[in-house]
């Protein structure tokens, strides 16, 4: 992603205000002013403002030379900030070719064979945002996770489609479950569908189930994953991982409500909500043919943008202290002064994921008791190898991914530090052993607080 350029800080503020129960941005005109739309106008209703060829973008314009899904301006603290969505053509300003940049008033955007004139407006749009800290299990007190609170409730109780995008760890998967369980359908099931993990051959025998007899190896006539969720929720998860060939499918079931097996004629009715999450973004996606374009104008109903950590930093504190207390079992339940602010300074690449494990480490490492659990296991049938942890009780709420994600960081630890402690603490040994690079295994040892001798 495009870093963000400093601009004036007196440009700041006026545009993007939060108050302690709304958040107030200013509006803004986009105006063609020559191409083939020369006249055309829109003004901005929301944070976001797309411009290109395809249906659901902000101002749709017809000029041949535009990408479907061209840039974007989005009101940010900032400023009013472009990016170009990795378009055919390009985007310039002022005659320069820019990835992204800050607008100021008045400001000639060249796009295609288009010239179009930014001009702010006096007028300003209000988003209420939630009093709660947390909606579900999903934990925020920054303005930008109370503003997705806000809207949650009126999303929740409505059928609408909603596509989550952001970066990977950010919590797309648990808002998308918290959407799921309070909505009309929390009584059903809540379906999670791997996009990027299933191997493209087996895809559509997952999504849509098979007859008897429809493949080499179809035994029995199976159900796939929609109809596993009849009557509930289905999550795509990294739908940007989704194969071409499939997508068409995939729209079918989404505009029709309907299934066929594979090896069977007969459709069969669906009652589902859909929610997808991609840590791509899509519009990018379908400028460079990767993602069909109505697909991503059908998924693109309700889009929630769940920001990176580093952009919402007063998210940190809550979420070290609630994961201290989940992890710490009865220890002093509040995380070290210096933990705190050793972890506001850092930038998080992995998002709350590495932060949970972060804390986990830190726990770990204050806690000898606690470390020697980890590090011994319980003793495996095997002669006495650590076996994998049982799952905790805590654990038997949790999603199975985030279950299995635990137990596999658990499992990580122990097998690093055993592998350690049996070449005598020493980095080349342990990677030999182990038929590791040297410095993947340097990096996993760092990632669990596991310290091994260079030498
Ligand atoms: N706001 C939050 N409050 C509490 N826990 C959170 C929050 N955000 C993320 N987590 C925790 O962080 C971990 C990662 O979250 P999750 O799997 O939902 O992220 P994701 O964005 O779907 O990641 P990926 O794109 O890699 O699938 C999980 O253990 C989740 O419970």
């Amino acid at each position: 992603m495009a870093s963000e350029p400093k601009i004036h800080p007196s440009a700041e503020t006026a545009l993007l205000k939060v108050r302690s129960k709304e958040i107030a941005f200013s509006r803004f005109r986009v105006q063609v002013t020559a191409g083939p739309d020369a006249g055309a106008s829109q003004t901005s209703d929301a944070t976001e403002f797309v411009i290109g060829t395809a249906p659901g973008n902000q101002l749709i314009l017809t000029d041949r030379a535009v990408s479907r899904h061209h840039c974007v301006i989005s009101v940010t603290p900032r400023g009013f900030f472009l990016r170009d969505l990795g378009s055919k053509n390009g985007t310039t300003l002022s005659g320069f070719r820019v990835e992204a940049a800050y607008l100021l008033p008045g400001a000639l955007l060249g796009i295609g064979q288009s010239t179009l004139r930014f001009e702010p407006l006096a007028e300003e749009i209000r988003e209420p945002l939630g009093d709660e800290e947390r909606y579900g299990r999903v934990l925020g007190q920054s303005a930008a996770m109370r503003r997705i609170f806000g809207a949650l409730p009126r999303i929740a109780a409505s059928d609408s489609t909603v596509l989550i995008e952001g970066e990977t760890g950010t919590g797309k998967g648990l808002l998308a479950e918290a959407i799921h369980e309070s909505s009309p359908r929390a009584g059903g099931p809540f379906v999670v569908i791997d996009c990027g993990s299933i191997p493209p051959t087996l895809i559509e025998a997952e999504l849509f189930g098979h007859a008897k007899g429809a493949f080499t190896g179809a035994q029995a006539a199976r159900a796939g994953a929609f109809e596993a969720a009849r009557g509930g929720t289905v999550l795509l998860d990294e739908m940007g991982e989704l194969p071409l060939d499939m997508q068409p499918k995939l729209l079918r079931v989404l505009e029709e409500r309907q299934i066929r097996r594979i090896g069977t004629i007969e459709p069969t009715k669906l009652d589902i909500r859909v929610i997808a999450t991609t840590n791509r973004d899509l519009r990018q996606e379908v400028n460079r043919g990767n993602f069909r374009s109505d697909l991503y104008y059908r998924l693109n109903i309700v889009r929630l943008r769940v920001p990176a950590l580093r952009e919402r930093p007063d998210d940190i504190a809550l979420l070290t202290a609630h994961f201290y207390r989940q992890l710490a079992q009865g220890q002093d339940q509040s995380p070290p002064g210096e933990l705190l602010e050793a972890f506001m300074r850092q930038d998080w690449p992995g998002n709350v994921r590495e932060l949970r494990g972060a804390v986990e480490r830190a726990v770990l490492m204050i806690d000898p008791a606690l470390f020697r659990e980890a590090v011994m296991g319980s003793e495996g049938a095997d002669g006495g190898a650590p076996a994998l942890p049982a799952p905790r009780d805590d654990e038997l709420s949790l999603s199975f991914r985030e279950a299995k994600e635990r137990a596999v960081a658990r499992w990580e630890r122990t097998f690093l530090t055993a592998l350690v402690r049996a070449n005598g603490g020493n980095l080349s040994r342990a990677a030999r052993a182990a038929r590791m690079d040297r410095s993947h295994l340097r990096e996993l040892l760092q990632r669990h607080g596991v310290s091994a001798t260079e030498a």
